[in-house]
């Protein structure tokens, strides 16, 4: 077992190819959103995604040791159409974000630009029988990541957010026991988005996911942002406030991200 953690074991992110060799894969994510590149595809416009969220499945929230994870029975909430080939199952949200006072922290970019966090709605394939099933296959899982950018409080998140006291370490796990539905955590617009096949972005980084990029972010206030880091992981030193908790953008190699908007 490493000490410490993927993102501060070793040479982090840089090194995870020594352990995972998929990480040198030719559909890696996160990636830089070059929208000089993107391709318009009117079909994802004609077969819009459908996502549908209920208040009743998100049932625990835990610390995974690499960030907070909102688990769900994925009742009432699936994701069809658009690059879709058939209907999606909601399992768990969580979020990867940087350090104070720095621009970092999301894992896809725009042009180069990141945002202070990146928040991964995870949705697994209901052709598979189970989650365990869908996670290594490519048409496996479906993804939507949503962009956080500071501006004013996000009072649904903060619900979320008042949970973090409760898990203070690695495994940590307390029931939600009020009505939160995750569309709250979709921005205003969720027409407009890129989609492209990749992968997981921590390992086991299985090339099983079509990701759902939305293009408007979410905002948040600042302090909403640096709550994120309350949350505590392992160190080499220790235990101490997580944060920096993203992988870079990998080559796009040769793979072309599509958008939802002319
Ligand atoms: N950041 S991300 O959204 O790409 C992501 C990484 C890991 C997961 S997983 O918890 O679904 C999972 C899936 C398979 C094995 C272990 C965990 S989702
Ligand atoms: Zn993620």
């Amino acid at each position: 077992k490493k000490r410490g953690n993927i993102y501060l074991s070793g040479a982090g992110p840089s090194a995870w190819h020594e352990e995972y060799p998929v990480a040198k894969g030719k559909r890696q994510s996160p990636v830089d959103i070059n929208t000089n590149k993107t391709k318009f595809d009117p079909k994802l416009a004609a077969d819009p995604l459908t996502i549908r969220f209920s208040d009743s499945c998100c049932q625990s929230i835990v610390n995974t040791g690499i960030s907070f994870q909102v688990t769900s029975n994925g009742a009432g909430c699936e994701l069809s159409g658009g690059p879709l080939d058939s209907t999606y199952q909601f399992a768990q949200f969580h979020a990867h974000w940087g350090a104070y006072l720095k621009t970092t922290g999301s894992e896809h970019t725009v042009d180069g630009v990141s945002y202070p966090a990146e928040l991964h709605l995870v949705h697994w394939n209901t052709k598979y029988d189970d989650f365990k099933d869908a996670v290594d296959k490519p048409d496996g899982l479906a993804v939507i990541a949503v962009f956080f950018k500071r501006g004013k409080e996000h009072p649904g998140f903060g619900k979320i957010q008042d949970l973090f006291s409760k898990i203070p370490a690695k495994g940590a796990k307390v029931n939600i026991d009020f009505e939160f539905n995750p569309g709250l955590l979709m921005p205003p617009d969720s027409e407009n988005y890129w989609t492209y096949l990749g992968s997981l972005t921590t390992p086991p980084l299985y090339e099983s996911v079509t990701w759902i990029v939305m293009k408007e972010p979410l905002e948040v206030s600042v302090e909403q942002i640096a709550i994120l880091r309350t949350l505590l992981w392992e160190t080499p030193n220790g235990v101490s406030q997580m944060y920096n908790n993203f992988r870079p953008p990998v080559p796009l190699r040769d793979r072309v991200i599509r958008a939802s908007f002319g």
